[in-house]
């Protein structure tokens, strides 16, 4: 689906400051995830924040533009499965509840996210 033309959503999370926060607060939470933490060891940590930041920015309808791989290409041959995509989404709610952000937003970024699950699940 499209982003949304209103910035509402961007606005909640706190703007880009408040993003940046959310992705920093996501990948820390990621690094002591002992579910997850091995799928990342080889990971570019710099550009995963820059394109994850770029891409929620884009989706909750700020002034963004996503430059990063496709969500098939980006997690080709990772054989992650629907229990580690729920640890990520588990690790994003912390991070945006430590920003304050209220739980209906926060609802509408995993409304918005959840239908990446099926190009990023076993692929
Ligand atoms: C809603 C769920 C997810 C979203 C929105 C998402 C988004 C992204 C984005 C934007 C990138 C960067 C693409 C690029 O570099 O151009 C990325 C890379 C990556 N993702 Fe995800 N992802 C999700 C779920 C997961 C899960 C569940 C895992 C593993 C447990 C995972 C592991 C990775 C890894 C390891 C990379 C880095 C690849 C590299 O640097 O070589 N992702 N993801």
């Amino acid at each position: 689906a499209p982003p949304p033309a209103e910035d509402e959503l961007y606005q909640a999370l706190g703007g880009q400051s408040g993003i940046e926060r959310i992705v920093e607060g996501l990948l820390i939470n990621i690094a002591d995830d002992e579910r997850i933490v091995s799928h990342f060891v080889d990971a570019d940590i710099d550009r995963l924040f820059e394109k994850l930041v770029e891409q929620i920015c884009m989706e909750s309808g700020g002034p963004c533009e996503y430059t990063g791989d496709s969500m098939e290409d980006s997690h080709a041959g990772m054989d992650i499965t629907e229990g580690d995509f729920n640890a990520l989404v588990e690790n994003l709610i912390v991070a945006m509840t430590a920003e304050g952000v209220p739980v209906t937003s926060q609802n509408r970024l995993l409304h918005r996210l959840a239908p990446m699950r099926g190009s990023i699940i076993y692929r």
